[in-house]
């Protein structure tokens, strides 16, 4: 008779980095990043202005080669493309939002949909499941974009992400030119659509008062190499997270 024994082992992580190494012209920027994110988890990055953070994001999405190293999706190893990173449900907020000035929110979302070559009536669906998660967007739905203040632009950006239903959202600094205030109230319906949707997200941001409240963990980078790993709480106090410089 055979015996059926549940499994205990640990779920693979969403995404996993090993021995990631990355340069620009020869100079080296990732010196060996291993990382995981977790199912359903906020992974917050912080460190210094050019400590990486930015890049490894590209990478991940396959936007910047990588010298060596290896990045996962599940447990299958893959070499990251834009448009096979996509298909995989993996979505990229760039630092700067990236919305074309000149079109309107619904011309932007709009055209999004039509690189994604979905039919109409799955377009439709797509953009009334994004506005009711980002519900604010109908307020300047046709407007142009680049009447936007720096927040709604970021919405925006973030929603036309969300159009393809993403189970991986790599977001970074969200927070430029956005004053604190401003920021929560996008970092609030972004936490209430990763847990309601169960999404992992790696968050590159300097603002860490706004963004530890929503992360779940917390990597330190700092000149191409993590240096710490931990719970938002452990680093509350600014003055143990300045010692990690
Ligand atoms: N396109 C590029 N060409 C050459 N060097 C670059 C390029 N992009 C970034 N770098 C350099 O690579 C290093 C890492 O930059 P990166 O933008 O990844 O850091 P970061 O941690 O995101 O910084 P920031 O917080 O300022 O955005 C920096 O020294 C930066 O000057």
């Amino acid at each position: 008779m055979s015996v059926s024994i549940p499994s205990t082992a640990t779920p693979a992580p969403a995404m996993a980095v090993r021995g990631l190494r990355a340069s620009y012209a020869g100079r080296e920027v990732l010196a060996g990043i291993d990382l995981d994110l977790a199912d359903g988890e906020v992974l917050c990055l912080i460190g210094h202005n050019g400590a990486g953070k930015s890049t490894l994001l590209k990478i991940l999405f396959g936007l910047h080669p990588a010298d060596a190293g290896e990045v996962r999706l599940r447990s299958r190893a893959l070499k990251p493309h834009p448009s096979l990173m996509a298909r995989d449900g993996v979505a990229y907020v760039p630092e700067g939002r990236g919305v074309f000035p000149g079109l309107t929110v619904k011309e932007i979302f709009t055209l999004a949909l039509w690189s994604a070559s979905l039919d109409a009536g799955e377009g439709r669906a797509r953009i009334d499941e994004v506005l009711e998660l980002l519900p604010k967007l109908r307020d300047f739905w046709t407007k142009r974009a680049g009447q936007l203040s720096g927040g709604q632009q970021q919405m925006v950006s973030i929603g036309r992400a969300l159009l393809s239903r993403p189970s991986i959202l790599l977001l970074d600094e969200p927070s430029i030119g956005l004053a604190p205030k401003l920021f929560q109230d996008l970092l609030t319906p972004i936490r209430a659509i990763q847990q309601r949707r169960g999404m992992s997200i790696l968050l590159v941001e300097q603002n860490v008062g706004e963004a530890f409240a929503v992360s779940d963990r917390v990597v330190a980078m700092k000149s191409g190499v993590t240096i710490y790993e931990g719970k938002p709480a452990d680093l509350a106090d600014h003055a143990k997270l300045l010692t990690l410089f």
